[in-house]
């Protein structure tokens, strides 16, 4: 079968501590796939990994049946860090220029793209301020247009609605969903927002560097039997204490 990522046997540790020990998944194209966790447990590393910026110590990952790391897959991932890499003493339409013309698109494209993504993440009346003049919510929000920049096909996003009120949440979230159905895009969402993990088609419970438990919410909430996810979260991470 042709995953759109398959990780195998992964592992890495930084100096004698191992943060992530043996990880085996697979993601099917057109899947939306929750990383959950407690913080530490090494789902920003995994990310970095299938991103290709960080190398794995044993084991390998394939992203479009491509070995990581693999910079022909540029355009085809798009990333959000947790932390904003972003050019403050440009504006948001600079940044989104600039990040644009890293990749293979026209004129038309670029325009097309910048109107979308800054559409999306309703930043269209600000992208002539300066980034250093915006608030952390807005710095998020740029940084999940620049992962959108491209078209990827892939889309890896490390917490991306971490300071975005509920409303403008909601609305990513719908577009994610309709990327996902429409698109057939493949989205990887790490998050501690439980609802969000609701709505992932499927979810990997990561903690102290392996895989606790996966599934659908539906058969992760059916196995630890309660009838919401931040149970889940809470007795998956006492029934291995
Ligand atoms: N470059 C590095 N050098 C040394 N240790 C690191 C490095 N990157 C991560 N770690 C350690 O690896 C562990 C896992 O970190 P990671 O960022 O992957 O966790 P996380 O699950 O993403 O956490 P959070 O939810 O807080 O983002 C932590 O103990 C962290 O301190």
């Amino acid at each position: 079968m042709n995953y759109s990522i398959a990780i195998n046997q992964v592992s890495k540790s930084f100096g004698k501590k191992v943060v992530l020990n043996q990880i085996d998944l697979t993601i099917e194209e057109g899947q939306i796939y929750g990383f959950i966790g407690p913080s530490g447990a090494g789902k920003t590393t995994l990310v970095k990994m299938i991103v290709g910026m960080d190398t794995t110590d044993t084991g390998t990952i394939h992203v479009l049946n491509k070995k990581m790391p693999n910079l022909g897959l540029l355009q085809a991932i798009g990333y959000m860090a947790q932390s904003d890499a972003l050019y403050s003493e440009l504006t948001g339409m600079e940044n989104l220029k600039f990040f644009a013309s890293l990749y293979k698109l026209n004129k038309t494209e670029i325009k097309e793209r910048i109107s979308y993504a800054a559409d999306l993440v309703h930043l269209t009346n600000e992208l002539n301020k300066r980034v250093k003049a915006y608030s952390g919510g807005m710095k998020r929000r740029l940084s999940l247009a620049i992962a959108l920049i491209q078209n990827p096909k892939i889309l890896i996003l490390d917490e991306p609605t971490v300071g975005i009120d509920p409303e403008l949440r909601l609305s990513i979230w719908n577009e994610l969903l309709r990327l996902k159905n429409e698109e057939g895009k493949t989205i990887i969402v790490t998050t501690h927002v439980m609802d969000e993990a609701e709505r992932c088609d499927f979810v990997a419970m990561i903690r102290d560097g392996v895989i606790l438990t996966r599934g659908t919410p539906k058969e992760l909430k059916e196995q630890y039997q309660v009838d919401n996810f931040d149970e889940v979260f809470l007795k998956a991470g006492r029934n291995d204490s």
